[in-house]
């Protein structure tokens, strides 16, 4: 059971109060807006300049768990680190629930938590003391501050004194969650979280992710495993060189992908690769078994069996796969190298 506060009604501690009063439709608008954003970073000695994003606009609906996929390098980073204040932007605009990061940075950068990449902890400070810091430099007052029940929501309260070297590579996760959650931000920011991380722990991870969810924290996550995207996100945006070349609901964005495949187990050995101009690829696994790709706007399995069947075959077995992600991913990443 979760007890965070996170998305209640009323905005959290400290800034929004004051503007959500001045400007109650704000309510309505996406948890972030990104308009046409640009980075160039400036070369280096002889270095060329570095184009990382190049005009990139999308929303993030609140309520959601939003995938921002990418191939390394595609500018997944810059993004996120334009949006806590990290890395100016070169030109375009961008509003995090409601406020623009120019014109109003302070409670632009109040109304988000990034749990960053990298695990970077001192390790003579316990978790209740690192949480307690962490709220100091987000100005929350002691009278607000929720350590104990934070730490209880990352299930660390047995840890709250234990030194940070002490704690396993899981803990120092979770407890880079409750840090990113010190003041209570109605989005959650989770820079590929799980890389590098064992299966049980991601597990855990995903788990309170969605609890976080269900307590109403829009959430945005990075990441490479496109399983996990498929099974986490509700929405999937994907980048490559610094653009957004895809933006949909999951489920849409899976049945993106035209391509089936079949793998057929014949009879006898494979003396030549039946050609059919409706197969989009025929490859030979082992002697006798064959996969065949084809578009399931032209075929279905039937057809593309009695074909192989006509080419002088029997067939004793037969799996298909469905598309994925995946398949989605490299097709789009593909049309755009
Ligand atoms: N400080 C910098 N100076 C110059 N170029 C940079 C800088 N930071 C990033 N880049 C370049 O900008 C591009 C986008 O990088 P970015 O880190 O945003 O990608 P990413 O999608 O987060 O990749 P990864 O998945 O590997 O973290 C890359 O070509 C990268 O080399």
């Amino acid at each position: 059971m979760l007890h965070l506060h996170t998305a209640r009604a009323a905005p959290p501690f400290p800034l929004r109060l004051a503007s959500h009063r001045a400007n109650p439709h704000r309510v309505t608008e996406a948890a972030i807006s990104i308009d046409t954003l640009r980075k160039v970073y400036a070369g280096a000695g002889k270095a060329p300049d570095k184009l990382a994003l190049d005009g990139v606009s999308f929303d993030v609906p609140r309520g959601q768990i939003f995938g921002l996929l990418g191939p390394n390098g595609a500018g997944k980073s810059t993004l996120i680190n334009i949006l806590s204040g990290m890395v100016r932007k070169t030109s375009g605009s961008a509003r995090i629930w409601g406020f623009d990061i120019d014109a109003d940075p302070r409670n632009a950068k109040a109304s988000i938590g990034i749990v960053p990449q990298e695990i970077v902890f001192d390790p003579f400070f316990t978790p209740a003391e690192a949480l307690e810091l962490q709220a100091g430099l987000f100005g929350v007052p002691k009278a607000h501050r929720r350590t104990a029940e934070l730490l209880r929501a990352v299930r660390l309260e047995d840890k709250a004194d234990a030194y940070a070297r002490t704690l396993s590579g899981g803990m120092k996760r979770r407890l880079l969650v409750a840090k990113a959650m010190v003041h209570s931000p109605p989005i959650l920011v989770l820079d590929e979280p799980t890389a590098g991380v064992d299966i049980d722990l991601r597990q855990q991870l995903w788990d309170y992710v969605r609890e976080l969810n269900r307590a109403g924290v829009t959430i945005v996550l990075t990441t490479h495993y496109l399983e996990e995207a498929e099974e986490l996100c509700d929405r999937i945006a994907i980048i490559n060189h610094g653009k957004l070349i895809a933006n949909k609901p999951t489920a849409e964005m899976v049945g993106m992908a035209r391509e089936k495949l079949i793998v057929l187990t014949l009879d006898q050995d494979i003396a030549a690769l039946p050609a059919d101009p409706d197969f989009d690829k025929v490859s030979k696994l082992t002697e006798r078994v064959i996969e065949i790709g084809y578009s399931k706007d032209r075929l279905n399995a039937g057809q593309v069996m009695s074909r192989v069947r006509a080419a002088g075959y029997d067939i004793v077995d037969v799996s298909t796969r469905e598309p994925d992600l995946e398949d989605v991913f490299l097709n789009l990443t593909k049309a755009v190298a």
